[in-house]
């Protein structure tokens, strides 16, 4: 059977003890596309991610991966059929080094799996590379996220999800990290990204899912997105209420 998403969501329902957040969520993901998730504070958009790495267990609806039913699946589960999850802030381990902590990130695969596999994906990263002794909190906040990505890309997930990678990080080192996604989404990753950084998010996006109180209010090509004036009003309003007031 023929399939072209790599995810998908069909009808799904998740959310917090009785709080519902996602309301009959359904989306797509193409293989070897970056998706961008959009939409107002509280949409929704981390909770897909969460949702799809199974931290949260759909109440209804489905989730497959590759067509395949990923429903309920632990976390576990899912890292062994090659999801990996990025999520939102600081999450290495800062009193370790830069190497420590990719062997940690390798954990599932073995040691000699690990070892083999990081000089592989330190090549993504050189100045991680020369740290590769230094304890991980010494690392700038573009080096952490750098590593943070690395050791996700240890597992090398054919699924890449990424929580606003951008936060803390200069705008030079913002490009570095979609630059680097969409290397990996042209080596045939998939990768679904939530960022607030809406403009240039969607720059090195494919395609852009927006939502709204748990649901898609809109799906479509991110260079389309991009060039429609409407659009910006409706989906970088953010961006829009940051513009300076005349001194
Ligand atoms: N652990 C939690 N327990 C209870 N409610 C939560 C929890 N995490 C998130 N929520 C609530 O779920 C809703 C959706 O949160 P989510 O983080 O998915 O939104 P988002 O679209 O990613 O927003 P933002 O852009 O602000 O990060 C919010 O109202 C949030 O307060």
């Amino acid at each position: 059977m023929a399939t072209t998403s790599c995810i998908e969501f069909q009808d799904v329902v998740a959310g917090y003890k009785d709080f519902m957040i996602l309301n009959k969520l359904s989306l797509q993901a193409r293989r070897g596309a970056i998706t961008l998730l959009l939409g107002p504070n509280g949409a929704g958009k981390s909770t897909v991610l969460k949702t799809l790495f199974g931290l949260l267990k759909p109440r209804q609806g489905r989730i497959l991966l590759d067509g395949q039913d990923i429903t309920g699946a632990s976390p576990k589960e899912l890292l062994a059929r090659g999801i990996a999850f990025v999520p939102q802030g600081r999450n290495l381990f800062g009193q370790l080094t830069v190497h420590q902590n990719l062997e940690l990130g390798g954990i599932t695969l073995g040691m000699k799996t690990t070892h083999a596999r990081i000089p592989e994906v330190l090549e993504f990263f050189p100045r991680v590379r020369e740290r590769l002794h230094s304890q991980a909190s010494a690392l700038s906040g573009g080096e952490q996220k750098q590593l943070e990505i690395g050791r996700a890309l240890l597992l090398r997930p054919r699924v890449l999800l990424i929580d606003e990678p951008s936060i803390g990080l200069s705008p030079l080192v913002v490009q570095d990290v979609f630059k680097l996604l969409r290397r990996l989404a042209e080596q045939g990753t998939t990768v679904l990204m939530v960022e607030q950084n809406v403009k240039s998010a969607l720059k090195v996006s494919d395609e852009a899912i927006a939502l709204e109180s748990g649901r898609r209010v809109l799906q479509r090509p991110a260079a389309e997105l991009l060039a429609d004036p409407h659009i910006e009003r409706l989906f970088l309003g953010g961006a829009h209420a940051a513009t300076p007031a005349a001194a």
